[in-house]
């Protein structure tokens, strides 16, 4: 029977349990790879040489043949050298979420300030999508990531691209070694991105820029003509300052990663990135991330890539995709009681993320609901995707988005990083219910609650009060 939900608020204080679901391994992975059949074979092949060439590096041999499942192998208890554990690796402690690994940062052949910061990071042992695809890359080959939301990808990238820029010795001046490009327009995810770059960069000289979509143009303009080591961008701002900023110097460029590659071809930037890849240099390495393969990230690779990229996919074959700390499950309402059901759930109303911007296009709301102890953040889409807001706890969906992809990434908000735990809750209308159906298909676990109409209290008047008198 299915868990009855009729005191919402009591099940958001009853002690989170973690969901006991077994993996259980398919036969086939619903996850399309970049290639035909025959041309992953070869790629294959291509992998084990490299591999082979990567002997003794972490995450090269083994873990790459077995096809990665996703299991989790207990962190922590590694060779890594001592390191102030962060609250992540406490967490982990607790149970393993399924995507770390015993290897620990100090096994890679990376220098003293890089593994400097990753400790003072408190970050010991590697996740799965970093124990796999950082060895590549740091060998400068083309990479194509596919790891599961909050999974580390982050790291993934920006670990090899610091290590490369220090090894060849790029100075501040003139010298554009990376660009690293996200799929979407959203301000906070490009921030996470350069915070944890800066913290990388911390013991080195390298440095770092930034260029959005929908700030001011002109200091960031200024910012590239004195040089910047590696610049976080999105497509379409990139684009324009290749275009038109004098003194941008990119023929340096040494690698290209792009994150979030399902969205570029849905925001319509095919056109953007093939201008910019035009435009960067042939020779170059490429790197690209996602959370969720689907048939526009085979698409967006086919233009990317010249050649077959390495392809690490380390939930192929993974019975579910989302994390194991994540406990999700949906009720059917009808649509004249889902606000009030809603409201209850979430029962007061903190913040609102809406598109709303203050100064350099960042949200004032993600900062403060990123920084307190305890609120409701209200958003849209816009917050669905790339956000690593520490410890949130539940997801509540007011309505199914389109695809499974998309819910995918909005409860992805929740249960990150080692032995994360959340909840995540989504209201469908009747009507509504064949989502299950593509969300069951596309390998997203949900559980039924069930909807009880009296648990409903009548906070008409409440709501009527805070409008007219707040
Ligand atoms: N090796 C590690 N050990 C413990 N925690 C880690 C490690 N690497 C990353 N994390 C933490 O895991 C969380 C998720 O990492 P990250 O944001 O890079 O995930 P992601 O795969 O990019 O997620 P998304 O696809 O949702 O953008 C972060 O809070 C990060 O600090």
């Amino acid at each position: 029977m299915s868990p009855a939900i009729s005191s919402p608020k009591k099940k958001i204080k009853m002690k989170r349990k973690r969901c006991r679901t077994s993996i259980i391994e398919a036969e086939e992975s619903n996850h399309q790879s970049v290639d035909t059949t025959e041309e992953r074979e070869e790629e294959t092949q291509v992998n084990h040489q490299a591999e082979d060439d990567l002997e003794g590096l972490p995450g090269s041999e083994q873990e790459e043949r077995d096809g990665g499942d996703g299991e989790t192998t207990e962190g922590n208890e590694g060779e890594g050298e001592e390191a102030p554990a962060s609250k992540k690796q406490k967490a982990g402690k607790k149970k393993g979420s399924g995507i770390m690994t015993n290897e620990s940062f100090s096994l890679l052949p990376i220098a003293e300030p890089t593994k400097d910061a990753i400790r003072e990071l408190g970050f010991v042992n590697m996740t799965q999508i970093q124990s796999r695809a950082i060895p590549h890359l740091l060998m400068g080959k083309n990479v194509m990531g596919a790891a599961r939301t909050g999974s580390g990808k982050t790291l993934a990238f920006l670990i090899p691209a610091v290590e490369l820029l220090y090894n060849i010795k790029f100075t501040a001046r003139n010298d554009y070694g990376y660009a690293y490009c996200h799929g979407k327009k959203t301000v906070p995810c490009i921030l996470k991105t350069h915070a944890v770059a800066k913290d990388l960069l911390k013991h080195h000289s390298q440095t770092l820029g930034m260029v959005i979509g929908g700030t001011a143009r002109r200091g960031e303009a200024e910012h590239l003509a004195k040089g910047v080591n590696i610049l976080v961008a999105t497509p379409g701002r990139l684009l324009d300052h290749l275009q038109n900023t004098k003194g941008f110097v990119y023929k340096n460029l040494k690698c290209l990663i792009i994150d979030e590659a399902d969205r570029i071809l849905e925001q319509n930037f095919e056109d953007d990135m093939r201008q910019i890849l035009r435009r960067l240099p042939e020779e170059r390495q490429t790197a690209l991330f996602t959370a969720t393969q689907t048939k526009e990230v085979e698409d967006f690779a086919k233009l990317t890539f010249k050649e077959s990229p390495i392809y690490i996919g380390v939930d192929d074959g993974r019975s579910k995709v989302t994390v194991e700390g994540l406990n999700q499950g949906y009720c059917v309402v009808p649509s004249s009681k889902r606000f009030l059901h809603f409201s209850n759930v979430i029962t007061l109303i903190v913040m609102i993320y809406m598109e709303n911007k203050s100064s350099r296009g960042v949200p004032a709301p993600f900062f403060d609901f990123s920084k307190a102890d305890k609120g409701i953040l209200l958003c849209t889409d816009v917050a669905a995707r790339g956000l690593d807001i520490p410890a949130v706890d539940w997801i509540i969906q007011y309505d199914p988005p389109d695809e499974p992809k998309e819910y995918i990434h909005r409860v992805g908000r929740t249960a990150r990083g080692e032995g994360g735990e959340g909840n995540a809750l989504l209201f469908l209308l009747p009507e509504e219910l064949n989502f299950i159906a593509y969300l069951k298909a596309a390998n997203v676990p949900v559980k039924e609650y069930e909807y009880k109409e009296n648990s409903i209290p009548n906070l008409q008047p409440h709501l009527v009060k805070q409008v007219v008198d707040p």
